[in-house]
Protein backbone atom coordinates (compact mmCIF):
# COMPACT_ATOMS: atom_id res chain seq x y z
CA UNK A 1 0.00 0.00 0.00
CA UNK A 2 1.29 3.41 -1.07
CA UNK A 3 -0.71 6.94 -0.46
CA UNK A 4 0.98 9.68 -2.30
CA UNK A 5 -0.41 13.08 -2.07
CA UNK A 6 0.88 15.77 -4.41
CA UNK A 7 0.15 18.83 -4.52
CA UNK A 8 -3.26 18.70 -2.65
CA UNK A 9 -4.84 22.16 -2.52
CA UNK A 10 -8.53 22.61 -1.16
CA UNK A 11 -9.49 26.49 -1.96
CA UNK A 12 -6.78 28.73 -0.17
CA UNK A 13 -6.71 26.51 2.96
CA UNK A 14 -4.62 23.19 2.09
CA UNK A 15 -2.00 24.46 -0.01
CA UNK A 16 0.38 22.67 -2.10
CA UNK A 17 0.61 19.86 0.30
CA UNK A 18 3.03 16.80 -0.69
CA UNK A 19 3.70 13.33 1.44
CA UNK A 20 3.74 9.98 0.95
CA UNK A 21 2.83 7.03 2.94
CA UNK A 22 4.24 3.26 2.79
CA UNK A 23 2.88 0.14 3.99
CA UNK A 24 3.07 -0.01 7.82
CA UNK A 25 4.37 3.61 8.38
CA UNK A 26 2.76 5.82 11.27
CA UNK A 27 2.63 9.18 10.11
CA UNK A 28 1.65 12.08 12.56
CA UNK A 29 0.14 15.27 11.09
CA UNK A 30 0.29 18.56 13.83
CA UNK A 31 -0.39 21.88 13.70
CA UNK A 32 -2.28 24.90 15.60
CA UNK A 33 -6.10 24.70 15.47
CA UNK A 34 -7.43 25.89 11.45
CA UNK A 35 -3.94 24.61 10.37
CA UNK A 36 -5.81 22.87 7.56
CA UNK A 37 -5.48 18.99 9.24
CA UNK A 38 -8.72 18.24 9.08
CA UNK A 39 -9.53 19.25 5.74
CA UNK A 40 -6.37 17.31 4.19
CA UNK A 41 -7.62 14.00 6.17
CA UNK A 42 -11.27 14.83 4.61
CA UNK A 43 -9.96 14.92 0.90
CA UNK A 44 -7.68 11.78 1.26
CA UNK A 45 -11.28 9.87 2.02
CA UNK A 46 -13.37 11.95 -0.55
CA UNK A 47 -15.61 13.76 2.33
CA UNK A 48 -14.53 17.10 1.53
CA UNK A 49 -18.05 19.16 1.84
CA UNK A 50 -19.93 20.25 -0.80
CA UNK A 51 -18.63 23.40 -0.66
CA UNK A 52 -14.77 22.77 -0.85
CA UNK A 53 -13.17 20.83 -3.06
CA UNK A 54 -9.63 19.55 -3.94
CA UNK A 55 -7.03 19.93 -6.51
CA UNK A 56 -3.54 17.82 -7.11
CA UNK A 57 -3.44 14.19 -6.72
CA UNK A 58 -4.03 11.64 -4.36
CA UNK A 59 -3.31 8.40 -5.25
CA UNK A 60 -3.85 4.81 -2.84
CA UNK A 61 -1.29 2.17 -5.01
CA UNK A 62 -1.21 4.38 -7.88
CA UNK A 63 -5.27 4.64 -8.34
CA UNK A 64 -6.66 8.31 -8.23
CA UNK A 65 -9.04 9.15 -5.82
CA UNK A 66 -9.33 13.03 -6.04
CA UNK A 67 -12.67 13.25 -8.47
CA UNK A 68 -13.53 9.40 -7.92
CA UNK A 69 -16.60 8.19 -8.50
CA UNK A 70 -18.70 8.17 -5.31
CA UNK A 71 -19.48 4.16 -5.68
CA UNK A 72 -15.59 3.68 -6.11
CA UNK A 73 -15.41 5.75 -2.77
CA UNK A 74 -17.53 4.31 -0.91
CA UNK A 75 -15.95 0.72 -1.98
CA UNK A 76 -12.62 1.69 -0.59
CA UNK A 77 -13.79 3.38 2.36
CA UNK A 78 -14.53 0.53 5.34
CA UNK A 79 -12.20 -1.43 3.67
CA UNK A 80 -9.24 -0.10 2.21
CA UNK A 81 -9.11 3.43 3.93
CA UNK A 82 -11.06 4.18 7.31
CA UNK A 83 -11.18 7.06 9.37
CA UNK A 84 -11.81 7.33 13.20
CA UNK A 85 -13.02 11.35 13.97
CA UNK A 86 -12.95 12.95 16.85
CA UNK A 87 -16.14 12.64 18.28
CA UNK A 88 -17.72 9.00 18.32
CA UNK A 89 -21.10 9.92 18.52
CA UNK A 90 -21.29 11.68 14.84
CA UNK A 91 -20.19 8.22 13.95
CA UNK A 92 -22.93 5.79 15.09
CA UNK A 93 -26.32 5.84 14.82
CA UNK A 94 -28.26 6.20 18.38
CA UNK A 95 -30.64 3.87 17.58
CA UNK A 96 -28.76 0.95 16.06
CA UNK A 97 -27.04 -1.86 18.85
CA UNK A 98 -23.27 -1.40 18.66
CA UNK A 99 -22.90 -5.19 18.09
CA UNK A 100 -25.49 -4.33 14.16
CA UNK A 101 -23.12 -1.03 13.53
CA UNK A 102 -19.25 -2.91 13.75
CA UNK A 103 -20.40 -5.33 11.33
CA UNK A 104 -21.87 -2.59 8.53
CA UNK A 105 -18.76 -2.95 7.02
CA UNK A 106 -19.19 -6.46 6.06
CA UNK A 107 -22.89 -5.97 5.10
CA UNK A 108 -21.51 -2.93 3.04
CA UNK A 109 -18.67 -4.81 0.88
CA UNK A 110 -20.84 -8.23 0.87
CA UNK A 111 -18.51 -9.69 2.76
CA UNK A 112 -18.42 -12.97 5.51
CA UNK A 113 -16.57 -11.44 8.84
CA UNK A 114 -15.84 -11.81 12.13
CA UNK A 115 -18.70 -11.83 14.63
CA UNK A 116 -19.53 -8.57 16.35
CA UNK A 117 -19.00 -10.15 19.58
CA UNK A 118 -15.15 -10.87 18.69
CA UNK A 119 -14.72 -7.58 16.84
CA UNK A 120 -15.58 -5.74 19.65
CA UNK A 121 -14.03 -8.08 22.15
CA UNK A 122 -10.76 -7.22 20.50
CA UNK A 123 -11.09 -3.78 21.16
CA UNK A 124 -11.82 -4.62 25.47
CA UNK A 125 -15.85 -4.58 25.24
CA UNK A 126 -16.65 -8.18 25.48
CA UNK A 127 -20.27 -8.78 25.92
CA UNK A 128 -21.72 -5.29 24.89
CA UNK A 129 -22.69 -6.22 21.16
CA UNK A 130 -26.41 -5.22 22.41
CA UNK A 131 -25.91 -2.03 23.72
CA UNK A 132 -27.07 1.12 22.18
CA UNK A 133 -24.14 3.60 21.94
CA UNK A 134 -25.96 6.08 24.87
CA UNK A 135 -25.21 3.05 27.29
CA UNK A 136 -21.63 3.16 26.53
CA UNK A 137 -18.96 6.08 28.01
CA UNK A 138 -17.24 8.06 25.18
CA UNK A 139 -13.75 5.94 25.83
CA UNK A 140 -16.02 3.00 25.02
CA UNK A 141 -18.00 4.64 21.81
CA UNK A 142 -14.42 5.43 20.40
CA UNK A 143 -13.71 1.50 21.01
CA UNK A 144 -16.74 0.74 19.03
CA UNK A 145 -15.83 3.77 16.47
CA UNK A 146 -12.12 1.75 16.23
CA UNK A 147 -13.44 -1.78 16.24
CA UNK A 148 -15.66 -1.07 13.26
CA UNK A 149 -13.11 0.86 11.37
CA UNK A 150 -10.51 -1.89 11.94
CA UNK A 151 -13.60 -4.68 10.93
CA UNK A 152 -12.06 -4.67 7.13
CA UNK A 153 -8.39 -4.68 8.04
CA UNK A 154 -7.90 -1.23 6.43
CA UNK A 155 -4.39 -0.98 4.52
CA UNK A 156 -4.63 2.48 5.46
CA UNK A 157 -6.20 4.13 8.95
CA UNK A 158 -6.87 7.89 9.13
CA UNK A 159 -7.49 8.98 12.82
CA UNK A 160 -8.54 12.96 13.24
CA UNK A 161 -7.26 13.61 16.82
CA UNK A 162 -9.76 10.43 18.09
CA UNK A 163 -8.59 11.38 21.71
CA UNK A 164 -8.69 14.72 22.04
CA UNK A 165 -12.72 14.59 23.84
CA UNK A 166 -11.74 11.84 26.28
CA UNK A 167 -10.23 12.02 29.53
CA UNK A 168 -6.03 11.47 29.79
CA UNK A 169 -6.94 7.64 31.24
CA UNK A 170 -9.29 6.90 28.66
CA UNK A 171 -6.96 8.68 26.25
CA UNK A 172 -3.56 6.46 26.99
CA UNK A 173 -6.21 3.51 26.63
CA UNK A 174 -7.28 4.31 22.81
CA UNK A 175 -3.71 5.10 22.09
CA UNK A 176 -2.66 1.74 23.00
CA UNK A 177 -5.65 0.21 21.64
CA UNK A 178 -4.67 1.89 18.13
CA UNK A 179 -0.80 0.49 18.51
CA UNK A 180 -1.33 -2.85 19.21
CA UNK A 181 -4.38 -3.41 16.92
CA UNK A 182 -3.91 -1.92 13.86
CA UNK A 183 -1.96 -4.80 11.54
CA UNK A 184 1.67 -4.50 11.19
CA UNK A 185 1.59 -3.95 7.27
CA UNK A 186 -1.71 -0.63 7.73
CA UNK A 187 -0.76 2.60 7.28
CA UNK A 188 -1.81 5.27 9.91
CA UNK A 189 -2.36 8.85 9.35
CA UNK A 190 -2.06 10.38 12.98
CA UNK A 191 -3.76 13.90 13.22
CA UNK A 192 -3.30 15.58 16.86
CA UNK A 193 -2.04 18.80 18.65
CA UNK A 194 -0.68 16.62 21.39
CA UNK A 195 3.34 16.41 20.66
CA UNK A 196 3.50 13.35 23.75
CA UNK A 197 1.01 11.38 21.34
CA UNK A 198 2.63 11.58 18.09
CA UNK A 199 5.71 10.89 20.21
CA UNK A 200 3.62 7.79 21.43
CA UNK A 201 2.57 6.60 18.37
CA UNK A 202 4.11 7.74 14.99
CA UNK A 203 7.75 7.52 13.65
CA UNK A 204 7.51 10.35 11.20
CA UNK A 205 5.83 13.28 11.57
CA UNK A 206 4.47 16.51 9.10
CA UNK A 207 3.81 19.90 10.17
CA UNK A 208 1.43 22.04 9.24
CA UNK A 209 1.41 25.86 9.45
CA UNK A 210 -1.84 28.04 7.76
CA UNK A 211 -2.66 25.43 5.03
CA UNK A 212 1.47 23.96 4.10
CA UNK A 213 3.53 21.69 5.15
CA UNK A 214 6.32 23.57 6.86
CA UNK A 215 8.95 20.29 8.14
CA UNK A 216 9.01 16.86 8.12
CA UNK A 217 10.64 14.14 8.68
CA UNK A 218 11.29 11.41 11.72
CA UNK A 219 9.43 11.88 15.18
CA UNK A 220 13.12 11.61 16.63
CA UNK A 221 14.68 14.86 14.60
CA UNK A 222 11.52 16.91 14.41
CA UNK A 223 11.08 16.97 17.80
CA UNK A 224 14.73 16.83 19.32
CA UNK A 225 16.33 19.40 16.44
CA UNK A 226 12.73 21.18 14.29
CA UNK A 227 14.07 23.08 11.84
CA UNK A 228 11.36 25.38 11.55
CA UNK A 229 10.29 28.18 13.72
CA UNK A 230 6.93 27.49 13.99
CA UNK A 231 7.87 23.65 15.00
CA UNK A 232 10.16 25.05 17.66
CA UNK A 233 7.24 27.28 18.84
CA UNK A 234 5.17 24.22 19.00
CA UNK A 235 7.69 22.45 20.87
CA UNK A 236 8.44 25.11 23.50
CA UNK A 237 5.07 25.75 24.33
CA UNK A 238 4.47 22.19 24.37
CA UNK A 239 4.50 19.72 27.80
CA UNK A 240 6.40 17.58 26.12
CA UNK A 241 8.83 16.08 28.96
CA UNK A 242 13.07 16.11 27.87
CA UNK A 243 11.83 17.95 24.61
CA UNK A 244 10.27 20.65 24.79
CA UNK A 245 11.32 21.70 28.53
CA UNK A 246 14.81 21.03 28.29
CA UNK A 247 15.75 20.44 24.49
CA UNK A 248 17.92 17.75 23.81
CA UNK A 249 17.24 15.42 27.09
CA UNK A 250 16.67 11.78 26.39
CA UNK A 251 12.34 11.03 25.70
CA UNK A 252 10.09 8.87 27.98
CA UNK A 253 10.66 5.64 27.78
CA UNK A 254 8.83 3.93 24.65
CA UNK A 255 8.86 7.32 23.11
CA UNK A 256 8.99 8.06 19.06
CA UNK A 257 6.34 5.47 18.20
CA UNK A 258 8.69 2.44 18.11
CA UNK A 259 7.83 1.12 21.82
CA UNK A 260 8.73 -2.51 22.15
CA UNK A 261 5.02 -3.40 22.88
CA UNK A 262 4.34 -1.67 19.88
CA UNK A 263 4.75 -4.92 17.89
CA UNK A 264 3.57 -7.36 15.96
CA UNK A 265 0.48 -7.89 17.96
CA UNK A 266 -3.34 -7.42 16.80
N1 LIG B 1 -16.50 23.94 4.94
C1 LIG B 1 -15.62 24.93 5.09
N2 LIG B 1 -15.76 26.09 4.41
C2 LIG B 1 -14.86 27.09 4.56
N3 LIG B 1 -13.80 27.03 5.38
C3 LIG B 1 -13.61 25.90 6.08
C4 LIG B 1 -14.51 24.79 5.98
N4 LIG B 1 -14.07 23.80 6.79
C5 LIG B 1 -12.94 24.27 7.38
N5 LIG B 1 -12.67 25.53 6.96
C6 LIG B 1 -11.54 26.37 7.37
O1 LIG B 1 -10.36 25.76 6.87
C7 LIG B 1 -9.28 25.95 7.78
C8 LIG B 1 -8.65 24.61 8.09
O2 LIG B 1 -9.59 23.81 8.77
P1 LIG B 1 -9.25 22.37 9.34
O3 LIG B 1 -10.50 21.85 9.97
O4 LIG B 1 -8.61 21.54 8.29
O5 LIG B 1 -8.17 22.73 10.46
P2 LIG B 1 -7.47 21.76 11.51
O6 LIG B 1 -6.01 21.96 11.38
O7 LIG B 1 -7.97 20.37 11.36
O8 LIG B 1 -7.99 22.40 12.87
P3 LIG B 1 -8.46 21.67 14.23
O9 LIG B 1 -7.20 21.18 14.86
O10 LIG B 1 -9.10 22.77 15.00
O11 LIG B 1 -9.41 20.57 13.85
C9 LIG B 1 -9.87 26.65 9.00
O12 LIG B 1 -9.59 28.02 8.86
C10 LIG B 1 -11.35 26.41 8.88
O13 LIG B 1 -12.09 27.46 9.44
Amino acid sequence: MTLTVEHLRVADLVRDVSFEIGAGERVGLIGESGSGKSLTALSIMGLLPDELSASGSVRLNGKELLGASEKDLSRLRGNGLSMVFQEPMTALNPVVRVGRQVTEPFRVHGRRGRSAEELLADVGLPGTARAYPHQLSGGQRQRVVLAMALANDPSLLVCDEPTTALDVTVQAQILSLIRTSLPTESALLFITHDLAVVASVCERVLVMLDGEIVEQGSTRSVLTAPQHEYTRRLLSSSDLDGVGGSRGACPPAGAWGSAPEDGAQR
